[in-house]
């Protein structure tokens, strides 16, 4: 009692040093704000600006350039402050969770070391009242029970004996929990933190980070790092903390800006960004790889994302066709079709690439034969989009002698007769700017300045096509490549390509082979800004994608998160996963934190390979199998979902196999439950209530109570993984609904693992 009194006691001094230092940051911030508020009112009063002489203009320019480096150094510094607020505010509601103390070797006494998500000197800077989660003493906590510990610094190893390990819970800057943890690492507080209920945004979980993912969290000195962990270890939290720490250990060369996630869907995206601010940090880029797809290709194409590839291969009813496509998944997936590309590239070096015609007003005027010689003219040393640029060069100094000629053509009299008044107005600015003449005194000048104007006008959008390198035949060049292919299929890879891009659509698995080879040909697209890229749920993309990937961010480290039991994807069913390819320190998580123990015990004898998976152990009911007719489905799910929302669930998702059943669920639902939701691919965010989802985009998230709509839809052998993901997002309930016919996981699943009830 007298701990919790003592805590407190310290507690409550941490605030007023909190306050202290919040009223002085706001008598910064304030004077700063002035200042730039001031900076910006007297912007110009403190600029010269004269243009008289190029020398004036220089001064001008270096003037302007002072005063705009003054301002933006204020803003920043108005920031920082500001964001330091925002830290001391988050601190005072919470200043730290844990405690330990630390006997260092060769020392007197131990070290009280309490940590939080942010440090705290105290009033004369010297001592800390808090250290930082990520600072390298605070690695004790996560890693040591009492006894012996030892962590890195950057000057070497430091030994000692923990002597108290002690957790806090602290709301508003009461101490509400306080545990002393003995071997069983922090398993009182995981407990009560893994108790509460699913949110609609993800949380931080500094206060409770296991060895396992502290060790993920901490790595350093790996360019890879790939993650294998079961569902509900912790990957997307350990990879969010982990972003936090680097921000905090390279602070002065890496910054938000310079990491990016990848993320399944753009419903995960919003689940997860709220972790960094939480933590202090600001956002890193987040993205799907979809997103940089379009970016990239949406202008030409109409891409196919991975969902609609999905519901094709869920729903499809022609089995020759859905074999033909799966073929074309597998094959188009893999690294053998890129080293095909390969091998095309190779023989592009010296001959088959297409151009295209460059025509002006309905006439070639360059044939795309005389484009192909010239190219293949120049060296065949030099590389192909070195090639290419000096192609482009080429074209547009033969573009600009068409051009001149072009303006003695009939034409262009004709067009200058016609000129509208606007038009007239314009060149006669235009004239004045450039000759400083007054007036078109002289009819031939003028006729001369207003040829020249209107031929150019014209020329324009071919100059930018070629700028933009539009004068390669890209799709040609991409349909040619299956006549080089040597996969004894190809003709039906080609059949399949072919009729799609004729049409102007890329399939899913096209999308990357095909921006793959448009980069090797145009050059290179690559981000040299980024440094560090988070791949969550990487055994989603293909390795394939995984290559282009690395292509694309050559200066970056990666994290790459994953979950072989949750491929759903049929590319990543190909012998070839991505795991094989990203070579790096390999990490496995096998503890599941989501899910009562019940369900995992359930769960993991879905799928081969389970029994390796640990539950943590909090307790709940086991999942529940109810079978029954179609015609009592909805009836019985209404009265279970009222159940689950009377004992405290607050999220609550209907998880259907695909998009369609999931909107002929939500239409059953509508009329009794009139807040219900369906969730699409289009969906940014969610709230707290109930949900009807398709399995694929439940993905990386999780609920209170996940009911199944009917397992009986899951038969084939490739649906078991999809089957097993929408599974594991429950945390605390389990309901499964089936017809009859029931379902082959299930019945190969440990008869004692869940209830079952037949209607
Ligand atoms: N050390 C921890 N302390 C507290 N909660 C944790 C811890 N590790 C994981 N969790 C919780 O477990 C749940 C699952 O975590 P997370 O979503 O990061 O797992 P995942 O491995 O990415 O799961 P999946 O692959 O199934 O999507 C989350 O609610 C997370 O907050």
């Amino acid at each position: 009692m007298s701990d919790i009194r003592n805590e407190q006691q310290r507690v409550n001094e941490i605030i007023e040093e909190i306050d202290r230092k919040t009223a002085n940051y706001i008598g910064k911030t304030k004077s700063v704000g002035s200042q730039v508020q001031q900076i910006k009112q007297e912007f110009w009063d403190d600029v010269t600006v004269n243009l008289d002489e190029p020398d004036d203009v220089i001064e001008t320019f270096t003037s302007i350039k002072q005063q705009a480096e003054l301002l933006s150094e204020r803003e920043r510094s108005k920031g920082l402050i500001d964001k330091q607020l925002n830290t001391l505010a988050k601190l005072k509601n919470s200043p730290y969770f844990g405690r330990i103390d630390f006997h260092e070797k060769g020392e007197n006494q131990s070290d009280k070391i309490y940590i939080g998500i942010a440090s705290l000197m105290d009033s004369d800077d010297e001592n800390f009242l808090i250290y930082d989660w990520r600072a390298p003493i605070s690695s004790l906590y996560y890693d040591y029970s009492p006894g012996h510990a030892q962590y890195e610094t950057p000057y070497g190893e430091i030994k000692g004996d923990i002597t108290l390990k002690r957790q806090f819970i602290i709301k508003n800057g009461l101490i509400n929990g306080l545990f002393d943890t003995g071997l069983t690492i922090g398993d009182q507080l995981l407990q009560e933190v893994l108790g509460n209920q699913a949110n609609s945004q993800m949380k931080s979980i500094v206060a409770t980070i296991q060895k396992e993912q502290n060790a993920i969290i901490r790595n350093t000195k790996d360019k890879i790092v790939v993650v294998q962990g079961v569902a509900g270890s912790g990957k997307t939290s350990a990879a969010l903390q982990r972003a936090a720490f680097l921000l905090y250990r390279f602070r002065n060369t890496l910054h938000s800006d310079n990491i990016i996630l990848f993320s399944p869907n753009p419903l995960f995206n919003s689940y997860v960004a709220t972790v960094l601010p939480e933590l202090g940090e600001d956002n890193m880029e987040q993205t799907t790889f979809q997103q940089y797809l379009n970016s990239r290709l949406a202008s030409i194409f109409i891409i196919e994302d991975p969902f609609d590839q999905m519901e094709y291969l869920l729903t499809a009813e022609d089995q020759e066709k859905l074999a033909i496509r799966k073929k074309n998944i597998q094959y188009k997936s893999s690294l053998a079709y890129k080293k095909e590309i390969d091998n095309y590239l190779g023989y592009l070096l010296n001959d088959g690439l297409v151009f295209t015609d460059i025509v002006f007003r309905g006439e070639t005027i360059i044939n795309k034969e005389s484009i192909k010689s010239y190219f293949y003219s120049l060296e065949s040393t030099i590389p192909i989009p070195n090639r290419m640029q000096l192609l482009q060069e080429w074209l547009l100094i033969e573009i600009r002698k068409r051009e001149k000629n072009e303006r003695r053509k009939p034409w262009v009299e004709n067009a200058i007769e016609f000129l509208d008044k606007d038009d007239y107005l314009e060149a006669y600015k235009d004239m004045q700017k450039r000759n400083n003449e007054d007036s078109f005194d002289d009819y031939e000048i003028e006729k001369k300045f207003l040829s020249k104007m209107i031929v150019s006008k014209k020329f324009k959008p071919i100059k930018s096509k070629i700028k933009k390198m539009k004068f390669i035949d890209m799709k040609m060049i991409f349909i040619q490549l299956f006549s080089h292919i040597k996969n004894k299929d190809y003709e039906l890879l080609a059949d399949y390509t072919v009729k799609n891009i004729q049409q102007n659509h890329l399939s899913y698995e096209d999308a990357t082979p095909y921006l793959y080879l448009q980069d090797q040909i145009e050059g290179k697209r690559s981000n040299t800004s980024i440094r560090h890229i988070f791949v969550d749920e990487a055994q989603d993309y293909s390795p394939f994608q995984f290559a282009f990937m690395q292509e694309l961010y050559p200066y970056s480290k990666w994290t790459l998160l994953g979950d072989l039991n949750q491929s759903i994807y049929f590319h990543s069913f190909s012998k070839s996963t991505l795991y094989e390819v990203a070579v790096g320190e390999t990490y496995r998580l096998m503890r599941s934190y989501r899910s009562t123990k019940e369900i995992v015990e359930f769960t993991k004898s879905l799928i081969a390979d389970g029994e390796d998976i640990q539950p943590f152990n909090r307790k709940g009911e086991k999942p529940l199998l109810i079978q029954c007719s179609s015609n009592v489905f909805y009836q019985e799910m209404l009265n279970k979902i009222d159940e689950c929302k009377k004992a405290g669930d607050e999220t609550i998702a209907v998880i259907c196999k695909n998009a369609s059943e999931s909107e002929q669920v939500y239409k059953q639902l509508m009329p009794d439950l009139h807040n219900v939701k369906l969730i699409d691919k289009h969906t940014l965010s969610y709230e707290k209530g109930v949900l009807v989802i398709p399995s694929y985009l439940a993905k990386g998230i999780e609920f209170d109570a996940v009911f199944i709509h009917n397992a009986a839809e899951y038969q084939l052998e490739y649906e078991r993984k999809l089957f097993y993901t929408a599974c594991t997002r429950a945390m605390h309930t389990l309901i499964l609904f089936s017809t009859e016919d029931g379902n082959p996981f299930i019945k190969e699943a440990d008869e004692a693992s869940y209830r079952k009830i037949l209607r």
